[in-house]
């Protein structure tokens, strides 16, 4: 098998990332030195301006994608496309206009934060030292952490260095942000703060590439997902048409739950689970009107107090992918 597609003598053509995508991966296949398959034959494709979460269990292969895709690792075969080019190849060009939190930001600890951002804007060719300054207390506003900009990193909680990663991703304006597990180990609190920078930043346009082991996250904050199992891709798109994918549950409130349950597998309703005086079960595949089934009950004696589909969520599609739960614990 050939490495890259110009081994292969195809044409940029051929294997040119598609007009509108920021990340574009063909076949991305990463085979670790002792054998290990942690990535096997990614089609990724990430629209300009969604916030893309990019899904899966500890051990599924997401961090060695992001590896790949900043030019980290190189590919054992596919290609990866960031902003229009070629990676690792083009990792001088490209790197510049993406901001990266990858793995917890490396930030001097005895500096505050303020000075840790002077020294990263400083190991900057591009950056101009004059309007240093400003960049610089910009960061710190964008991220809230003007506050506390004059204490030592060391002082500060996992989510402030966390913040302040970001915000040295934020000197500069970027094109993509890149963000590993961004709210791994932060406080219901923090992880609030994270997600709103998030959205205010896709708001002004930038898209947003994250991963992430929580489907909820996801579900708040992303345009489009991926969702990644064992190295492999089982499913990309917009959120809303992922969780469509999944039928609802139709769940059922009632002092009788017994005739209540018997009653909805006779229309056809499966995996019916009971629990006191409530009833849930997989809404039937078409046919079956959701009010022909409430009609049912009422004539078979059911008081019902409460009727009702609840909306797939991420995780619903997920396990009708899977066949499994999203096992955090991979
Ligand atoms: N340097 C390495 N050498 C060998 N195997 C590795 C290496 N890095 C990762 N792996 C293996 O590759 C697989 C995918 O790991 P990866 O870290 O990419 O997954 P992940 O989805 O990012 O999970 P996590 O959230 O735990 O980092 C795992 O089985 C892991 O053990």
């Amino acid at each position: 098998m050939t490495d890259t597609a110009a081994e292969a003598g195809e044409t940029e053509a051929e294997t040119g990332p598609v007009p509108g995508s920021v990340i574009e991966t063909r076949g991305l296949t990463k085979r670790y030195r002792g054998g290990q398959l942690a990535v096997d034959g990614l089609d990724l494709a990430v629209p300009a301006g969604s916030v893309f979460g990019f899904l899966g269990p500890n051990g599924s292969g997401k961090t060695t994608t992001i590896r790949m895709l900043m030019g980290l690792i190189a590919p054992t075969s596919g290609t990866a496309h960031v902003l229009g080019c070629r990676m690792p190849a083009a990792s001088r060009t490209v790197l510049p206009q993406v901001g990266a939190l990858i793995e917890g930001p490396a930030l001097y600890p005895f500096l505050t934060g303020r000075g840790n951002l002077v020294r990263f804007d400083s190991a900057d060719p591009a950056a101009d030292p004059r309007t240093r300054r400003a960049r610089v207390e910009n960061a710190l506003d964008r991220v809230g952490l003007a506050a506390a900009a004059g204490k030592k990193a060391r002082t500060y909680s996992l989510g402030m260095k966390q913040r302040l990663g970001l915000a040295a991703a934020l000197l500069q304006p970027r094109g993509l942000l890149v963000l590993d597990e961004p709210t791994n180990g932060l406080d219901p609190q923090g992880m609030r703060e994270i997600r709103s920078l998030v959205r205010d930043l896709a708001a002004e346009g930038t898209t947003v590439f994250l991963s992430s082991h929580l489907l909820d996250e996801i579900e708040q904050v992303c345009t489009h997902a991926a969702v990644m199992a064992r190295g492999r891709l089982l499913v990309q798109g917009p959120v809303a048409e992922l969780a469509a994918g999944a039928r609802g549950r139709l769940a059922v409130t009632t002092p009788d739950p017994g005739d209540a349950a018997r009653i909805l597998a006779e229309h056809g309703a499966t995996g019916l689970v009971t629990e006191g005086d409530r009833v849930s079960a997989d809404a039937p595949p078409g046919g079956t009107e959701p009010a022909d089934l409430n009609a049912a009950l009422v004539r078979g004696g059911v008081r019902v107090r409460a009727f009702g589909i609840e909306r797939a969520s991420l995780e619903d599609a997920f396990v009708a992918l899977t066949g499994e739960g999203f096992d955090v614990a991979g």
